[in-house]
């Protein structure tokens, strides 16, 4: 993995244009490019992300979402052969600094994927286990750390008197929660949504989208979704990807109902993808 800043050729970090200057931009992407080996990947992202808001990133399959929203977390640096080049910036930090703390990276950006991932262990242990990577609590404090976890993760009420059963035994939709618990376990800033329903069935789906709903009052959110319905119902903002270009960002309902760009509306009108 290689990382090229262009700092020095583009000058200071200058975060990008905010679309509403009333909202302060929590994560900012200048001139970003990522390469897979020879192929180019992201070709030259400018973005906000703005605070306390939801933001989905929509677009055909390959266009590059989840490439995005990996770089926010910096998880393609468990794979070698990848580049990067250009600013990243979560607040002051710059995330594409080679010297970071990954581990304290991925305490600030929370990361929930496509399938559910509880590990093997106790529903309490599942959110205990990384609380104490960052903190050492005495077990009431940790009990008290585990309900309210459980609690933001809309999961309390359904395993309040089972927390010593293992978080496989939950179903598909309660472990998607248990691992949205164990994110903002550890208080992040940030949380990157990577397709979190698709193996939901309607009704867990829409549970977790009133608890996203609900959590962007806490965190900054990030959302890559095929689910343009979804994206629509969820997000603040949306950034309609293309062939790796970001082709049109802004306020969700504008974008949904008179976008600026003819490959946008003909996506959202479902003439390809
Ligand atoms: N590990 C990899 N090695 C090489 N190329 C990759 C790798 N991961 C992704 N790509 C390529 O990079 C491009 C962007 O992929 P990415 O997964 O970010 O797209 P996506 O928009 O999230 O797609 P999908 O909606 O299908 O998940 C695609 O052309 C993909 O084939």
């Amino acid at each position: 993995m290689t990382i090229v800043s262009t700092a020095a050729a583009s000058g200071p970090a200058v975060p990008p244009p905010r679309i509403d200057p009333e909202v302060p931009a929590k994560v900012a992407a200048r001139n970003l490019n990522f390469y897979y080996g020879q192929h180019h990947a992201l070709k030259n992202i400018n973005l906000s992300i703005a605070a306390n808001r939801v933001t989905a990133f929509i677009g055909p399959s390959g266009c590059g979402k989840s490439t995005l929203l990996r770089i926010f977390n910096r998880m393609y640096d468990l794979y070698p052969g990848q580049r990067v080049e250009g600013r990243v910036l979560l607040d002051d930090t710059d995330i594409l600094d080679p010297k970071l703390d990954l581990n304290l990276l991925r305490a600030r950006v929370g990361m929930v994927f496509q399938k559910p991932t509880p590990f093997p262990m106790t529903i309490y242990e599942n959110i205990a286990f990384g609380i104490r990577l960052y903190e050492k609590l005495p077990k009431s404090d940790m009990d008290s750390r585990v309900e309210k976890a459980l609690r933001d993760g809309a999961l309390w009420t359904e395993v309040k008197d089972k927390l010593n059963a293992s978080g496989l035994s939950l179903s598909g939709g309660q472990q998607q929660r248990l691992c949205i618990a164990r994110t903002v376990a550890v208080r992040p800033e940030v949380i990157l949504f990577d397709e979190p329903c698709s193996a939901l069935d309607p009704i867990s789906t829409a549970k977790v989208e009133e608890l996203i709903a609900e959590l962007k009052t806490h965190y900054t959110i990030a959302i890559v979704t095929h689910n343009m319905q979804q994206a629509a119902r969820v997000s603040d903002y949306t950034s309609f990807m293309y062939l790796g270009e970001m082709i049109e960002f802004g306020p969700t309902d504008k974008l949904f109902t008179s976008p600026s760009d003819r490959r946008t509306q003909d996506y959202i009108t479902g003439r390809f993808g």
